[in-house]
């Protein structure tokens, strides 16, 4: 997207997304969705956000940061326009001209992000929380992911903004015992990518940034920023949680795109061999349409490896899992969607709509599996013991 021009405003796929329905509920439940913010240090995280609270998007959106830091602008202006005589220098809860809310975010835990959502003036349509630039939002988003049946967010996605100059060093930084740094976490974690700082880099080096980042996590969203000048439509609504097409809408978009393009030099699938990157590794496995039993032994198989980290039936670790996701179809018609973050999973079932909307290469089963060291090991263990 050019710099002058004007963000795109709604997704007009979800049809009750939009100004006009501060109230609406984007998942036919009354809950607010939520986005997770990461990306490593200096990336362009304050400056995505500085972005959203400043456009006129018509999203009610409350930005929870980390701190007001980079903002301090923002802060200024909106206070003198939203009260002109007022001497406060309170930064705990700001309104801003846009009708964002903005709050200071330092170890705030989810009820109390919930209650300053429905304490929020006017209401909310939407929440971003930014997390710190060394945070491994594995367990953030598992935490936030798992709040959801009770509580009154509901995890929309996890957008990374990545430093595209620096990324690569980033990734390749060595921690102790070989353990995954931050940076790798981060990526693996994202359902989008904004590869920023597209001004620093060749089209070359843009390339095999995308190319490694694809490699660690095969079914992201890519959009190429400069400035995380990112359109809203892109990070949000994203269901990443619920989405049935989640696997078959890998996509980038460039600066000058306004929507998805699958053409082949642009639209990356995983690979059904594993590919490595510093550690990390991702394996897709296609499944067949699984019988009743096959389904169960598929249950199981998730079951040991996420939960007690080994494979079925035998005493044997199997690798550090970070996320999973998958489409399952069963021989009766039914079909499911895996999601998994660490050891935290659900299969939900799909509606025929929603099974419908799969678009394109729905039909197919598979699951992916990103993690540590994670091998075709891993697929002929899930051949066998369910049976395909
Ligand atoms: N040249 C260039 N600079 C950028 C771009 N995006 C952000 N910056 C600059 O990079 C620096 C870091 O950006 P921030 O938005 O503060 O990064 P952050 O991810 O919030 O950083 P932390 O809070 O340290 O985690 C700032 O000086 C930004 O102005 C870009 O696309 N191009």
């Amino acid at each position: 997207m050019e710099d002058d021009e004007p963000p795109q405003l709604l997704d007009v796929s979800s049809p009750e997304a939009g100004p006009s329905s501060p109230t609406r509920d984007a998942y036919d439940r009354p809950k607010i969705p939520l986005t997770l913010l990461t990306g490593y240090l200096g990336a362009g995280k304050s400056t995505l956000l500085d972005y959203i609270l400043k456009e006129e998007h018509g999203y009610k959106i409350a930005v929870c940061m980390n701190d007001f830091g980079d903002t301090t602008d923002i802060e200024a202006k909106s206070l003198t326009l939203s009260n002109p005589t007022s001497q406060t220098t309170s930064t705990e809860f700001l309104s801003l001209p846009n009708g964002c809310l903005c709050c200071s975010f330092k170890d705030m835990g989810i009820a109390a992000i919930e209650e300053m959502v429905a304490n929020a003036p006017g209401g909310i349509d939407w929440v971003m929380v930014e997390l710190t630039g060394v945070a491994d939002p594995g367990p953030i988003v598992r935490s936030f992911w798992a709040n959801e049946e009770m509580g009154d967010l509901i995890l929309d996605g996890v957008v990374c903004v990545v430093d595209s100059r620096n990324v690569l060093k980033q990734l390749a930084e060595q921690r102790e015992g070989d353990e995954i740094n931050e940076c790798q976490k981060q990526v693996a974690c994202a359902d989008v990518i904004l590869l920023n700082k597209l001004d620093l880099v060749t089209p070359e080096q843009m390339k095999e940034v995308e190319s490694t980042i694809r490699t660690i996590n095969p079914t992201l969203r890519v959009h190429h920023t400069t400035h995380s000048k990112a359109p809203l439509s892109e990070l949000f609504n994203l269901r990443a949680f619920s989405d049935p097409t989640a696997l078959t809408t890998t996509s980038t978009t460039k600066p000058q795109e306004q929507k998805h393009d699958h053409s082949s030099e642009n639209c990356s699938h995983p690979s059904h061999t594993p590919t490595h990157t510093n550690g990390i590794s991702t394996i897709l496995i296609p499944l067949p349409t699984l019988s009743q039993r096959q389904w169960l032994r598929l249950n199981e198989f998730l079951e040991s490896v996420l939960w007690d980290n080994k494979f079925p039936g035998s005493k044997k670790a199997c690798p550090e899992i970070l996320r999973s996701k998958g489409y399952i179809k069963l021989d009766d018609g039914r079909a499911y969607v895996l999601q998994g973050v660490a050891d935290l999973f659900e299969l939900k079932e799909l509606s025929e709509n929603q099974d419908k909307d799969g678009g394109e290469g729905e039909g197919q089963g598979k699951v992916v599996f990103i993690g540590k060291n994670v091998g075709e090991e891993m697929k002929f263990a899930l051949e066998e013991f369910v049976g395909i």
